[in-house]
């Protein structure tokens, strides 16, 4: 069995401290080192939390990519980070699993024509939990029969963007099946900015943030004297393990950019 070497940016962070552990208790994975923005030259185990993890940290990418000889570098950091470290990888032959929301449109596709190029496996997954997926494909499928949609999705307060990536990715492949509308009355007036939400393809999109939370969405379509919902919720960060695991294993098989868990899973 060939170990997967592997460099994890954003390692103090909440998905990285759980990347970081997973990676720990996987046999066929080795972390060979960190990308931070600080603790240049230490090792990680001098971190508290991170004990006997003897691996460098660095700050700069170029040099941790040229002396760690890794092959898959686990993005969970911030989405301009995320994105520059997405296309130097790509740039540097070393294969990235990103979950950093927040790219835009336009940037995906500077990627994913960058791994085309480069003929290197890039898997960009707004949602690595399994449920998140199938909420996402159940909404798609449900959306065929139920053209008018909402979506409401929770976080934490501690997130950076809005929309969520798992709220825009399902509006993406709830565009996909549904007929074109625009939610709501064709009159309707807010009379208060921003009390419809954000509008993708006619869709609204409303995120809450409250301490407590950690991810959850649900996907509410009516009909006449009916409702459907769809609902997912993560309770804590080790749900979302599963799906990097795979994309690690995924990445080191495929020659392009992947935009989706839905899109690697049987
Ligand atoms: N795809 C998925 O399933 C999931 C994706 N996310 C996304 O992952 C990202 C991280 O989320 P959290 O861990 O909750 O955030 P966090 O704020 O806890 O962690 C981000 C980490 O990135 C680090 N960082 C910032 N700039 C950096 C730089 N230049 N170089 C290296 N590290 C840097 C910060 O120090 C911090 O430790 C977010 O974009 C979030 O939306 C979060 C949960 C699940
Ligand atoms: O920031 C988070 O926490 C999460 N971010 C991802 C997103 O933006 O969809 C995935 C998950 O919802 C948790």
């Amino acid at each position: 069995m060939k170990t997967v070497k592997i460099i994890v940016a954003g390692p103090r962070g909440r998905m990285g401290k759980e990347a970081v552990k997973m990676i720990q208790e996987t046999e066929e994975f080795e972390l060979v080192s960190v990308l931070d923005h600080k603790n240049d030259g230490k090792l990680l185990s001098e971190i508290p939390g991170f004990s006997n993890i003897n691996v460098p940290i660095y700050t700069n990418i170029e040099e941790c990519l040229q002396k760690s000889h890794a092959d898959v570098l686990v993005d969970l950091t911030t989405p301009e980070t995320g994105y520059l470290h997405t296309k130097t990888a790509i740039l540097n032959g070393v294969r990235p699993v990103v979950g950093t929301t927040g790219f835009t449109k336009e940037q995906l596709e500077e990627l994913s024509d960058l791994a085309e190029e480069k003929q290197i496996g890039c898997i960009i997954a707004p949602n690595f939990a399994i449920g998140a997926v199938l909420m996402m494909k159940f909404s798609q499928m449900a959306a065929k029969f139920f053209p008018d949609v909402e979506i409401i999705e929770l976080h934490h307060d501690q997130k950076l963007d809005a929309p969520s990536g798992t709220a825009v990715k399902t509006a993406q492949m709830i565009s996909e099946s549904r007929e074109k509308k625009e939610q709501g009355h064709p009159n309707e007036k807010e009379t208060l900015n921003g009390a419809r939400g954000a509008n993708m393809d006619g869709m609204h999109i409303h995120s809450v943030r409250l301490p407590g939370l950690i991810a959850h969405q649900q996907v509410l379509f009516g009909a006449d004297g009916q409702s459907l919902t769809i609902r997912h919720d993560s309770y804590n960060r080790a749900s979302f393990m599963s799906g990097v695991k795979v994309s690690i294993n995924t990445v080191l098989n495929i020659a392009t950019l992947v935009y989706g868990l839905e899109n690697i899973l049987d």
